[in-house]
């Protein structure tokens, strides 16, 4: 896939990665938490956030922008209005009501599932998957795997951030989903 030579240019990630505060030892002992709150919460760096995404995928011909529950709402649903398409939620386990698939799927602390609509994407539909953050990869291969059982095609996976030590990122490419991140998190 093509990508915006400007907006892909390493200052963005590094304006990015400034506004993304580092809370460690949360919510246990031993993970960085990388918290997009403050890039969030400043109008400025949000709007740049949302245009480098919206830049990476106007020419995409997109059927649909799926945001992961919860982080990847924020930045999906946007990104979605802001394209021009709708928005599909993957959903934590029990929160969708009508006919749903489930992935089960391991954390950097502890074990979840994701549940899609079964009637939430066309055979063949081309989607962009959004998250916040690959860890260990596992909710992005999930919700990428929920896509492919219901006949998507998964264009690409896009994050804002990769923290590349725990392996995700690799895995994610592995499974062959195309995966974009705006920046990236090593170390402390
Ligand atoms: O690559 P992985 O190891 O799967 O981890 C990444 C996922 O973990 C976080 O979500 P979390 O499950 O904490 O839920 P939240 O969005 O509701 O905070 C994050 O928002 C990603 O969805
Ligand atoms: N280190 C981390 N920071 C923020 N969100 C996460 N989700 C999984 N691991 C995370």
């Amino acid at each position: 896939m093509m990508t915006a030579p400007v907006l892909a240019m390493p200052p963005y990630a590094d304006y990015i990665r400034s506004r993304i505060r580092t809370v460690p030892d949360w919510p246990q002992q031993g993970v960085m938490f990388r918290d997009i709150t403050p890039l969030l919460q400043d109008p400025k760096t949000f709007r740049v956030l949302v245009d480098i995404f919206v830049h990476r995928y106007m020419d995409q011909n997109l059927d649909v922008v799926a945001g992961v529950d919860a982080r990847g709402f924020i930045l999906g649903a946007v990104v979605a209005y802001e394209l021009n398409l709708g928005f599909v939620p993957v959903r934590k386990k029990g929160k969708l009501p009508f006919d749903t698939i489930a992935e089960e799927y391991e954390l950097e602390y502890g074990s979840a599932t994701v549940e899609l609509h079964a009637d939430a994407c066309k055979a063949g539909d081309r989607v962009l998957l959004i998250d916040d953050l690959v860890a260990t990869g596992g909710t992005m291969i999930a919700a990428a795997n929920l896509l492919r059982r219901i006949g998507a095609n998964v264009v690409e996976a896009a994050a804002i951030v990769d923290l590349p030590e725990l392996g995700g990122s690799n895995l994610v490419r592995q499974q062959g989903i195309e995966l974009f991140t705006v920046c990236d998190f090593s170390g402390h």
